[in-house]
């Protein structure tokens, strides 16, 4: 039986435990990643494929950690028609979606006369995306991290991904990824292909940065290589919050608490609710549905929703929200009977689906929003991966005399008050020079 947790009753340990989920535990992590990082910053390649071997594949080879054009070749071919069509309707709606994001290349406004100010947007020249694989195959991940960075005109991009036991890389991904444009693959998982991309070896170019989401591994290399490479938002273990109310049927609720749940035993999936009925009526249907999944998927269900999540009561619909932007929930969807009353109020969530018709799944795989979102309650001040990941903005400004002549005077006041005498040397030297 999925537990119930009621808010007012919970002692302010137990909110605590349940709003840190399983991100913060990655002491043990932290000291495996510090040592493989070390490594592979002292010897490059000799020690990547040592790790790529112990963690990864035994018969890994540096000379085939690239994958080749064969294995492109090969897995279009092994892909099923339904399963490329499927790949392809995500892919035209993912990119639609990115598109619309692009800004202006040169904005430049004319905020006063003679005064022009603005900003000048360009790509970042290289990015390494990580797309996981381990408990289970992600290419809805590799076109959410690769469209994006093609859309925003990133000229270098890499992508690692653990192969399996034997070698091999996941082929849906591969032809997700040949479908974006970006073929330069490495079979490369965890730690060290975080730490490869951060830091260039001879086989691995080094990036300028890193996104994609990943286990407590790729956490840990993530957060020692912070300062060393951008390492894009923190995306770690699933979450999700359903919010629910009297309105709500309570299979729908049953059903979406789960999907989050099955990614792994750190996901939390929480099914928020001040109605008693309904979370009661909830709980048995997810006790049904939980009989009709593989072993393994139920097993990740019951640990997370045993420790991470479960089924939250509130006193009121109010409570529930500002548990929810307390929360800051990767996923949310608001299953109240007006969801649109409500979105004004949800400030803190990686995005935020509304209504019975727009479940998670279809966001996950291909509504055309990006997946690929914060956790850990780093929605508080992340967004989700966009094509801003991979574009920056510089400043731009021009003045004509009469701009010039208007901005003078503050400059050289300002200059001084901060006691920088060639800044307002600068200005005041400059006056004779520019007749
Ligand atoms: N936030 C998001 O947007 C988002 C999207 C998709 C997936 N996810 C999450 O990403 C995570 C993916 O994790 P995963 O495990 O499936 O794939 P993964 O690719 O992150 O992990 C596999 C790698 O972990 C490393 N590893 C495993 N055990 C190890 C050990 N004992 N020591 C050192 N390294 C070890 C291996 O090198 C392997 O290549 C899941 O938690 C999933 O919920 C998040
Ligand atoms: N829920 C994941 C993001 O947290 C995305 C995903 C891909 N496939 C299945 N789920
Ligand atoms: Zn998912």
């Amino acid at each position: 039986m999925v537990r119930i947790l009621r808010l007012a009753e919970m002692t302010p340990q137990d909110l605590s435990a349940l709003k840190r989920r399983a991100e913060l535990n990655i002491e043990q992590a932290l000291s495996i990643a510090k040592e493989v990082i070390d490594q592979i910053r002292q010897r490059g390649d000799a020690a990547l494929i040592e790790y790529v071997r112990k963690f990864d594949y035994a018969g890994a080879e540096l000379e085939n950690l690239k994958v080749s054009e064969q294995e492109f070749a090969d897995a279009r071919e092994s892909i099923e028609p339904e399963i490329k069509s499927a790949l392809h309707q995500a892919f035209v709606n993912i990119k639609e979606v990115h598109q619309r994001q692009m800004p202006e290349e040169i904005q430049l406004a004319e905020i006063d006369s003679g005064i022009f100010a603005g900003e000048k947007v360009t790509p970042i020249a290289s990015a390494g995306l990580y797309v996981p694989r381990g408990k289970g195959a992600f290419p809805s991940v590799m076109l959410m991290l690769t469209i994006p960075a093609k859309v925003a005109g990133v000229s270098k991009i890499i992508v690692c991904t653990p192969s399996d036991k034997n070698g091999k890389v996941e082929p849906a991904s591969l032809v997700a990824a040949e479908m974006a444009g970006v073929k330069d693959i490495y079979r490369l998982g965890g730690i060290q292909a975080i730490a490869a991309m951060a830091l260039g070896t001879g086989t691995v170019p080094k990036v300028d940065k890193i996104t994609g989401p990943c286990n407590v591994y790729g956490s840990a290399a993530k957060r020692i290589l912070y300062g060393t490479v951008d390492v894009g938002l923190p995306a770690g273990p699933s979450e999700s919050i359903i919010l629910a109310d009297e309105h709500t049927d309570p299979q729908i609720a049953a059903l979406d608490l789960l999907v989050e749940a099955e990614h792994g035993p750190e996901s939390a999936a929480l099914l928020v609710t001040h109605d008693e009925s309904l979370a009661l009526k909830a709980a048995k249907y997810v006790a049904e549905y939980l009989t009709k999944l593989p072993d393994w998927r139920r097993e990740f269900c019951e640990k997370g929703l045993s420790s991470y999540g479960g089924i939250l009561l509130t006193r009121s619909l109010e409570e529930s929200l500002d548990f929810v932007n307390d929360y800051a929930p990767e996923h949310l969807e608001v299953l109240v009977k007006e969801p649109f009353s409500v979105l004004g109020k949800i400030k803190n969530a990686g995005e935020i689906l509304l209504g019975p018709y727009t479940p998670i799944p279809v966001s996950n795989y291909c509504l055309g929003v990006n997946a690929i979102l914060p956790t850990g309650g780093f929605a508080r001040s992340y967004s989700a991966v966009s094509v801003f990941d991979f574009l920056k903005r510089a400043g731009i400004g021009y003045l004509t005399p009469e701009g010039f002549a208007k901005l003078k005077h503050t400059t050289q006041t300002l200059a001084t008050y901060e006691g920088f005498a060639a800044h307002a040397m600068a200005i005041q030297e400059r006056e004779g020079l520019l007749d």
